[in-house]
């Protein structure tokens, strides 16, 4: 269960969010949406404790980050992005650290088959495509068998084949009790495995499930605001 209480998240005099109040059970994919600079990296950097709120708080199974910092971290896996890979590693070494320092039981072996990853599982980062690394990332996620999983634009870079099997493989993950909290500009896939969408806008939090078309909700909220050029 992940619940936002009373949250704002600000930059100074800059406000992201005013205030939050949702939560969110287990077992679902939520799709972050909103346009460029909205604020969803920010939102998912205030989950994973990175940012503090400016009021309010969220809390992780009950858990409270500043009071209970360990045992919240245990319950979410996030890197922002692949520049957060160590360049001279492999893919191999990174599912397999990842999998030590989460006790995990998921068999990386497993993860690579599965992301048809074997052609360059041994290959250090600095020499791999985006694509590949997003793999890495997504790889990373899976092994880490956390409770919560925050995934900023995961999909970014991904070929159509590459989109359907991370879709297959988040849903495996969900089905496994899982949350998944991923940001996106993919409406279409977004709507393809999200169970609910998250709007960020005019600093606030819309819910949506998705059964609506998504397409719609999003220019309902944002095209009014598009810059009409002189
Ligand atoms: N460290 C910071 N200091 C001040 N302002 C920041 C900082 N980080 C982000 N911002 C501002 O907060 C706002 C939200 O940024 P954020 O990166 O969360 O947006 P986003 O929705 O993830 O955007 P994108 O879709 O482009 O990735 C932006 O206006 C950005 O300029």
């Amino acid at each position: 269960m992940i619940e936002f209480m009373d949250l704002k998240i600000s930059f100074g005099k800059k406000i992201i969010v005013k205030e939050m109040n949702d939560q969110f059970s287990e077992n679902k994919i939520i799709g972050l949406v909103a346009p460029n600079g909205t604020g969803k990296t920010t939102l998912l950097r205030t989950l994973a404790g990175i940012k503090k709120p400016a009021d309010g708080y969220v809390k992780i199974n009950g858990l409270d980050f500043y009071s209970e910092r360990e045992e919240y971290l245990k319950q979410i896996f996030f890197l922002e992005n692949s520049d957060q890979l160590y360049a001279n590693l492999t893919a191999q070494d990174h599912f397999n650290f990842t999998k030590c320092a989460w006790h995990s039981s998921v068999d990386p072996n497993a993860i690579i088959r599965m992301l048809k990853m074997d052609s360059y599982k041994n290959i250090p980062i600095r020499k791999l495509s985006l694509g590949m690394k997003q793999h890495v990332l997504i790889g990373m996620y899976a092994i880490s068998d956390a409770p919560i999983l925050l995934l900023d634009e995961p999909m970014n870079g991904l070929d159509p084949t590459s989109l359907r099997i991370v879709n297959n493989l988040l849903r495996s993950i969900k089905e496994n009790g899982k949350t998944i909290i991923f940001s996106s500009h993919d409406l279409t896939n977004v709507h393809t495995i999200c169970d609910e969408v998250l709007f960020l806008h005019a600093q606030k939090v819309i819910i949506v499930g998705n059964t609506l078309d998504i397409q719609q909700s999003y220019d309902e909220l944002y095209l009014s605001e598009d810059v009409i050029l002189p």
